[in-house]
């Protein structure tokens, strides 16, 4: 599902960064750990296709996904890959319902309300389905980011330090409902954390 082989990059001379090779296979669970700086975002930037790593190979969805157009590669995001941020990351002139009809519209997917109202169900959310993104709490913000990442049921979900700005109670909700509609749409996820109360949730880790 996914595969890197050979990777680096390089910001500039003095500062390169190696990845171990790694091996993801379809519907894992996996955490991505690593101290402040040594290049968790870096990763998490390459494997969504808006860093192209100096050196190596990405191959996501049996796609290499940098031998892609810049157009393609757009599209291969927009359909194959969700991201829920560390603070969510919404359009606040529209709607959560206007959002996710504007994701599916992204990917190139026909309007479809149904499952949009099938997402906000399912993350216990619908009732805020007319609402815009200020009037929600942080926790119903995240429900609906996670909405977005997921709407058109991408094969990897990334999650970029989805619980650090959470109490412990957001923060089990998030975690759950993450591996929830990984499970419910058969995806792959990978959540870089520093985050030490969701260590315990996952057998498959890559640490940088
Ligand atoms: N645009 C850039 N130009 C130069 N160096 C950069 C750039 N972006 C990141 N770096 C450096 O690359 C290294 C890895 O950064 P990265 O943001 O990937 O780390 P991280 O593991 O995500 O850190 P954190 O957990 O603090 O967010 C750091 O040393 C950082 O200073």
């Amino acid at each position: 599902m996914i595969s890197i082989k050979a990777l680096a990059h390089a910001y500039n001379q003095d500062k390169k960064i190696n990845f171990d090779d790694w091996q993801v296979s379809k519907g894992e669970q996996w955490l991505l750990l690593g101290n402040s700086g040594s290049g968790k975002s870096t990763l998490l930037h390459i494997l969504t296709g808006i860093l192209s790593p100096s050196t190596g190979q990405v191959e996501i969805n049996e796609t290499e996904i940098y031998q892609l157009k810049p157009r393609e590669l757009d599209r291969f995001r927009a359909l194959h890959i969700g991201i829920v941020f560390q603070r969510p990351h919404l359009i606040k002139s529209l709607t959560i319902q206007e959002n996710l009809l504007m994701a599916q519209s992204f990917a190139g997917l026909p309007e479809n309300r149904n499952r949009i109202q099938e997402v906000l169900e399912s993350l216990a959310i619908s009732a805020s389905s007319h609402q815009y993104p200020s009037t929600l709490s942080q926790g119903q913000l995240q429900r609906a980011s996670i909405a977005r990442a997921v709407i058109n049921k991408p094969a990897l979900l990334i999650a970029d330090e989805p619980t650090s700005s959470l109490d412990d109670q957001n923060a089990g909700t998030v975690l759950r409902l993450l591996k929830e509609q990984t499970e419910l749409n058969q995806s792959t996820l990978v959540i870089a954390t520093h985050d030490q109360r969701i260590k315990e949730a996952f057998t498959h880790t890559y640490t940088l």
